[in-house]
């Protein structure tokens, strides 16, 4: 294709395949980047040519049996022989198995495996190694190897996420993954200054950047032992992008056939208004319109953020990993807990169509969907934000500065809401702003009482974690409705274009305050006054966004192709796809389907059923 830019070849396949998964996916998605940010020069300058040139097909090979989000307790270990210089890689126990790895049953010939590094006795934690799982000449599977498919899954039918394991499988030094560090274009005797703690060696066996086994198998440490975590970082700062996308195709079938579908007549004798008139469809479909353009102005600042970010990690500038880490683990899990809720609620808005694979809507919740799971397990991703919430809570409270999206944590919560008929876009901020910071201190307060209690470090974290996970959810909502916001001001829109999207905007944080009541009134913030003038503003602002519902949609892009949907059609013509789609049903190309003379026959004419047994003779 020649795309270089990795979303967006990513996207053209996406175009040629909507919601496909292919079978190549980890490859692209996992495998490359993975070689791209974690290998050595000179083992990109050997894999990435075999790799881009589909000579090596690979995935990613982390989660176990035993484990998925315990990364240090993985069980699959590689433990280093100074004699051979080589690798040994074993699956120790049945729940060792790698299990879930896409692409990896029938279609890898490669992974990047993450195992337990043992050298000269001691553990070193998790590490990455590039593993060859099937010969380049015929596919079989090599010695010392066990592979294949998991079987049926809730979706992603189109891909054999398998299981591995391995029997002290051999594989060379070079092999392990750790790419120099690229501090600047330094001169290599520096570089090798930079990390090598003990004696020089050659540096096509240097296995820089993050850390390093010499030949006679002595451990140098890496700079930071997460570096390793860096491909994950990456899938969660897209996966923003791939939740909001997948939230507004749904958005666009739905209420693209929300403005044809007509039910029940409004009054005796009255036409059939459209469904898209009714109230309460606006009230379900209308805000997750707006959180889809929410999400995906999130998704473009968060892989920005890794973009900017990941070089600073190039250059060895490790500062900015922390708030990385927290925005990427925390906008992961709320965007795809919001956009799978809301193709739901898309589905249901469409009735007995919505129900058929014809909607193309059942296909975008089953890839959209595990998102919630892969990746990090979203509440354990929420609980990571936490954890970086609650450190800059104390730094706050030292009267630390705070960076960037933190700045409110520890504001003076002794105020009121600001909140007027008119709902200024700077009162919803305030509003978000000091539930977010309340929930924080809230979830802090119980940890440090529970301390105070003679509680554990462990133990008042787990007494604590419903309230973080408050907090960090609170804290991610925060962050989509200023940064909606801020894009809102400081767009260089057309007049008529801000009027429209600031009623999207204001809808979508309008809607999340009353979804959320009780932890924007828990302590006052809003009068009971100041919540009718946000109930009379949400109904308002369905009327005001209604007549451009269709061209807000429209807006998104998404030919029929990629919609795959007969209800989101451009052209309207729903009635003729649906019944030229069930036409084309395989069990319709024969009149009487085989199976009535096995099973129906003998129970309709028992006299006849020779002639059953004869065809079932066939
Ligand atoms: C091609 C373009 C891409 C487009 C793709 C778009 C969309 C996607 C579409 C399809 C998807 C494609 C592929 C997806 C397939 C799915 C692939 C997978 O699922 S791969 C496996 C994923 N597995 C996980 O994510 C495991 C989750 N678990 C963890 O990350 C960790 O175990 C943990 C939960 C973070 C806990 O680790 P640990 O116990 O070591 O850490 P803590 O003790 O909690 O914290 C220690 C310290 O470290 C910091 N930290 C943790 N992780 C990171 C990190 N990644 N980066 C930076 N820092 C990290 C943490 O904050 C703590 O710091 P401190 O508080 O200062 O001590
Ligand atoms: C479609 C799909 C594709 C995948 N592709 C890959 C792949 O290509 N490569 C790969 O390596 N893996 C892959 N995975 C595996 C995926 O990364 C793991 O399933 C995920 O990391 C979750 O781990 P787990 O399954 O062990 O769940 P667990 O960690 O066992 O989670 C189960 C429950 O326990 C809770 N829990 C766990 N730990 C904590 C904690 N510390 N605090 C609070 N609650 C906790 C979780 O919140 C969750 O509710 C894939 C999974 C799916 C579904």
């Amino acid at each position: 294709m020649g795309i270089t830019d990795m979303q967006e070849a990513f996207y053209y396949r996406e175009c040629a395949a909507a919601h496909e998964n292919s079978p190549l996916g980890l490859h692209y998605a996992m495998f490359l980047p993975t070689i791209n940010k974690q290998a050595t020069p000179e083992q990109k300058k050997k894999w990435l040519p075999l790799a881009e040139n589909y000579k090596m097909i690979g995935t990613y090979a982390q989660t176990e049996l035993g484990h998925g989000t315990f990364i240090r307790g993985l069980e699959t270990t590689a433990t280093y022989d100074p004699k051979t210089k080589e690798f040994i890689l074993d699956s120790p126990t049945l729940t060792s198995k790698k299990y879930w790895p896409g692409c990896l049953g029938k279609t890898s010939n490669h992974c990047v495996v993450m195992a337990q590094l043992y050298t000269q006795g001691k553990s070193h934690g998790p590490h990455m190694f590039m593993v060859q799982i099937r010969s380049m000449e015929d596919h079989s599977v090599l010695p010392g190897i066990e592979v294949g498919v998991i079987g049926n899954k809730f979706g992603y039918g189109t891909n054999d996420n398998g299981f591995l394991s391995f029997d002290k499988l051999r594989i060379p030094r070079e092999n392990m993954l750790m790419r120099y560090s690229q501090v600047g274009r330094i001169p290599r005797e520096n570089m090798l200054m930079r990390y090598s703690q003990v004696s020089r060696i050659p540096r096509e066996n240097m296995l820089m950047r993050y850390s390093q086994v010499h030949e006679d198998g002595t451990y140098v440490k890496p700079q930071n032992a997460k570096l390793a975590y860096g491909s994950m970082v990456l899938i969660r700062s897209s996966i923003v992008s791939d939740a909001a996308r997948g939230l507004a195709q749904a958005c666009v079938i739905s209420i693209r056939y929300s403005a044809v579908r007509r039910q029940t007549e409004a009054y005796p004798g009255g036409e059939e208004p459209q469904i898209l008139d009714y109230q309460t469809q606006q009230y379900r479909l209308f805000p997750l319109l707006a959180s889809a353009y929410s999400l995906q102005l999130a998704g473009k600042y968060v892989f920005n953020t890794y973009l900017e970010v990941n070089d600073q990690i190039e250059k060895g500038n490790l500062e900015s990993m922390p708030e990385l880490h927290a925005l990427s683990a925390g906008l992961k899990a709320f965007s795809t807990y919001e956009a799978s809720a809301g193709i739901e609620v898309c589905r249901i808005c469409c009735g007995g169509h919505g129900y058929s694979q014809a909607s193309g809507l059942p296909k975008i919740y089953v890839d959209v969907v595990p998102g919630c799971t892969y990746e990090g397990e979203n509440t354990v991703m929420m609980l990571q934000t936490a954890r970086y919430l609650m450190k800059c809570y104390s730094r706050a409270k030292q009267g630390q500065k705070l960076p960037g999206f933190v700045q409110y944590i520890g504001q003076n919560l002794n105020k009121k809401s600001c909140m007027s008929e008119e709902v200024a876009l700077g009162c919803l901020v305030m509003a978000y702003e000091h539930r977010a910071a309340r929930l924080v201190e809230a979830a802090a307060m119980r940890m440090q009482s529970l301390i105070q209690g003679g509680k554990k470090q462990h133990e008042a974290w787990n007494g604590s974690s419903v309230q973080l996970f408050w907090a960090a959810k609170a804290h991610c909502h925060l962050f989509c409705v200023k940064n909606f916001v801020d894009a809102i001001q400081a767009k260089s829109l057309s007049s008529k274009t801000v009027t429209v999207m600031k009623s999207v905007c204001q809808l979508y944080g309008v809607h999340g305050i009353l979804e959320n009541l009780g932890e924007f009134m828990q302590d006052g913030f809003f009068s009971g006054e100041q919540v009718g003038y946000l109930q009379r503003k949400m109904l308002a602002l369905f009327e005001n966004i209604r007549p451009n519902a269709v061209a807000l949609v429209d807006a998104f892009d998404y030919p029929d192709m990629v919609l795959g949907s007969c209800l989101g059609r451009y052209d309207g013509q729903v009635y003729q796809a649906l019944y030229d789609y069930a036409k084309s049903a395989p069990m319709n190309q024969t009149e009487i389907h085989s199976t009535y003379y096995k099973h129906l026959k003998p129970l309709i004419n028992p006299e006849t059923t020779s002639d059953a047994m004869q065809f079932a003779k066939l």
